[in-house]
């Protein structure tokens, strides 16, 4: 059963139209979401749970048709959109106090031990903590549901190199024993290079590719000047696929 499949998602803004986006993520694999600024990356992730209302289309998650079973799915998933800022002046654990309540197979026992392994303090407070740590103190919150989708948006802007490879070889010992799935986007390709196993490229509202990641890259071999060998990177892809003439 697939984890997670969106199909022909669509959002009309006034200004803005995500168009008839199509994807979809099998158990055990991490997907990178990517596209320039403004290309429809979050839009995606927000139309999918439903935080905006899209205008058409079907998601699937855990082999749950999402609209009709919001409530039973939200149980399984955990979802990172633009982290716990509101709650600067709070401490973790009465975050966690919160969060724990709306969890039905909320694991103490687990939250316990990823605080250990995170090295979070529960007594602090969210202004406390580095950007790194947020991260990964709302990834130990979603691990304490065994959440077997999780959903990021962004979730390794603001790192410095050394927390980013961190964070992503906490992604890659996530999903290795095949029961979870990660969706994240960024635009920092080298993340995905290291740790992805499928990247889905949105253009301009409008899906341009998603693929498993070396297909994906082959699919692009004719961006290539008749000089290079070997394969393009993500970043060259991406630098030539949205690259700007100006007549100045
Ligand atoms: N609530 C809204 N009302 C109107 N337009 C919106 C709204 N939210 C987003 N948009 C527009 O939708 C487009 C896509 O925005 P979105 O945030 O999905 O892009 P993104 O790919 O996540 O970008 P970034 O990498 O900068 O985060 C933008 O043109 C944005 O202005």
């Amino acid at each position: 059963m697939e984890m997670l499949a969106v199909k022909g998602l669509t959002k009309r803004y006034p200004n803005f139209t995500l168009d008839n986006v199509t994807f979809s993520l099998a158990p055990g694999r991490i997907m990178g979401l990517i596209g320039k600024n403004g290309a429809g990356k979050s839009t995606t992730l927000k139309s999918m749970l439903n935080l905006v209302h899209p205008d058409k289309g079907s998601v699937v998650i855990l082999g749950k048709d999402f609209k009709s079973n919001e409530e039973s799915i939200k149980q399984e998933i955990g979802v990172v959109l633009g982290g716990i800022d509101f709650y600067q002046h709070k401490k973790l654990e009465d975050i966690t106090a919160v969060t724990r309540r709306f969890y039905k197979n909320w694991d103490e026992a687990s939250y316990q031990n990823y605080l250990q392994t995170f090295s979070l303090d529960p007594k602090k407070k969210v202004k406390e903590l580095s950007t790194g740590m947020k991260v990964k103190y709302m990834i130990a919150l979603a691990l304490s549901h065994h959440a077997k989708l999780l959903i990021l948006d962004e979730p390794t802007s603001g790192l410095d190199p050394v927390s980013r490879d961190d964070l992503l070889n906490l992604f890659r010992q996530l999903v290795k024993d095949g029961k979870r799935s990660i969706l994240f986007s960024t635009h920092i390709t080298s993340d995905l290079e290291k740790c992805a196993d499928d990247i889905t490229y949105i253009k301009d509202g409008k899906l341009l590719k998603s693929a498993e990641k070396s297909t994906f890259i082959k699919s692009f071999a004719h961006l290539k000047e008749p000089s290079e060998s070997g394969d393009l990177t993500l970043e060259e892809i991406m630098v030539r696929m949205e690259r700007r003439q100006y007549n100045v």
